[in-house]
């Protein structure tokens, strides 16, 4: 393909876009409507007829889909809980173009109007430019952006053959598609060149960025228990060693106020800093007001960009999350809870590993327990652990996106790691070992897993342009390589 008529597929392809805008801003209010959430457990009923909408959507593009069944789960009270289907799906198969798999989730975070949300979390409202609803950035906006970059190929002819994973379970462990994906890797997966992932959001509210990396979490529970009941604190209080008191000193115990973790031995196996990695990250624009800004916070744990960054993206981080069995409605109640169980969380990088890191908590905690001289039964566990992911910047994936972006947006993308986790980065890449991306088309702003979640009406379009565009290129560096293997070993 010459370069100045794929420049003018480009124009019509980019023309249709912005020519449909708003019948796409129609299929991301159908989808938003829908209450996938697939953390409450009466509303996956809702996720499963949400799978029916992707995949019926899939199928009007001309997709051969198999919406893959995984039975159901048990809550931790013992109820059976059908778990939504996996839609692969699957268009093209012209062994002339790469084959390039998307993958993507439709269930989403938990939203009441009541939370703080100026509009209804479930009715897409557009303010200011802005596409406001639940899972409007974190993940139907930039699945349903893929789809209609695809629909807008159809039209004219297809330049990629396109495999889809589609899943409901994302907010809640993404439970059963780890399995699916090894079941699936000598087949569904066999002929897959690329895997694109587009779950996160630029560094900035307004500069373009491709993902190359990500944290992973190692997730513990610690449990304090006294006895088997609730105690009144007039009766008990002070004659006993309460287990809340054991738990805070726990936890404690951590990190200390600068956020360096506490725990012996936790940055051992951290990888070096290399001068490499320290030139890359002074060259990323990234606002440290516009950051605070985004946060609602005053003030940062360190002052300059490089220092949030390498605290971001380079070293591990340890969050408290919450307290089960501890009293937390408001008013008063004068009780000593019996059993309560402490979550926080160890963001990982590399080259941590996830039984090392267990250890090290384990017998620091048990360290600090056992000098409170308390006759408590004490419980660590670390009920979820995720690698870290990292990609390899040189892939002509990355050289596709940062071309299609180049083209869309006018400027270079920053190369940016995610300080979260998403699993699935990782898992794809063990599994399938194929090479594998995190393209984002969100902003910073978009407040994923937040109240008042949006995407912007120019991030959705463009992104939708940019997916467009990534397809022409990939196809065009695919075919490059290629010729030039062929004659490699012709030679
Ligand atoms: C559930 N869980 C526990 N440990 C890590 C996670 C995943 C979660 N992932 C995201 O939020 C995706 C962001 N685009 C996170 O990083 O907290
Ligand atoms: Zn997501
Ligand atoms: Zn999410």
């Amino acid at each position: 393909m010459s370069s100045s008529s794929s420049s003018e597929l480009e124009m019509e392809i980019f023309q249709y876009i912005d020519g449909h805008q708003s019948d796409f801003i129609k299929d991301l209010k159908e989808w938003v409507a829908v209450q996938s959430d697939s953390v409450q457990p009466d509303l996956r009923k809702e996720v499963i007829r949400m799978m029916v909408l992707v995949a019926d959507r899939l199928a009007a593009l001309g997709a051969t889909v198999n919406s893959v069944n995984l039975g159901s789960h048990q809550l931790p009270n013992g109820q059976d809980l059908p778990l939504p289907p996996v839609i692969l799906g699957e268009l093209g198969r012209d062994p002339q173009n790469p084959t390039v798999c998307f993958y993507g989730h439709v269930d989403v975070q938990p939203a009441k109007k009541e939370d703080g949300w100026k509009t209804d979390p479930y009715t897409l409202t557009e303010i200011n430019g802005n596409l406001y609803g639940r899972g409007a950035t974190d993940n139907k906006g930039p699945v349903l952006a893929w789809i209609n970059a695809v629909e807008t190929f159809r039209a004219l002819k297809l330049v990629v053959n396109f495999k889809f994973v589609i899943e409901g379970m994302e907010e809640a462990g993404s439970l059963g598609l780890e399995k699916l994906l090894e079941e699936e890797n000598q087949c569904f997966f066999s002929d897959v060149d690329y895997i694109v992932i587009s779950d996160n959001v630029w560094l900035s509210n307004k500069k373009p960025a491709l993902t190359y990396g990500s944290r992973g979490n190692a997730c513990f529970f610690v449990e304090v228990e006294c006895g088997g009941k609730d105690l009144h604190s007039g009766t008990f209080g002070g004659i006993i060693h309460e287990p809340l008191t054991d738990l805070i000193a726990l936890l404690d115990s951590l990190v200390d106020p600068t956020g360096h973790i506490q725990i012996p031995g936790i940055y051992d196996s951290v990888a070096a800093l290399t001068e490499e990695e320290r030139k890359l990250y002074e060259s990323i624009e990234f606002d440290l007001e516009e950051h605070k800004k985004n946060s609602g916070v005053k003030k940062f744990l360190y002052g300059t960009k490089e220092e949030i960054l390498l605290h971001l993206w380079h070293y591990p981080s340890l969050s408290i999350h919450g307290i089960e069995g501890a009293f937390h409605e408001p008013g008063i109640k004068t009780v000593i809870p019996s059993k309560v169980i402490g979550k926080f969380s160890i963001r990982q990088v590399p080259h941590m590993d996830l039984s090392v890191v267990k250890q090290q908590v384990v017998e620091h905690l048990e360290g600090v327990f056992s000098r409170r001289n308390s006759p408590n039964k004490l419980k660590v566990s670390m009920p979820l652990g995720a690698k870290p992911w990292l990609a390899d910047v040189n892939d002509p994936l990355y050289k596709a996106a940062r071309r299609a972006i180049k083209k869309v947006f006018g400027e270079d993308p920053d190369f940016i790691r995610d300080g979260s986790t998403v699993p699935v980065a990782r898992m794809f890449q063990t599994i399938t070992r194929k090479s594998v991306i995190m393209f984002p088309i969100g902003a910073a702003d978009d407040g994923e897993h937040s109240q008042n979640e949006k995407i912007s009406r120019h991030n959705y379009i463009e992104g939708t342009k940019v997916f467009a565009s990534f397809f022409l290129e990939i196809s065009k560096l695919h075919r490059h390589l290629h010729e030039t293997s062929n004659m490699e070993i012709k030679n």
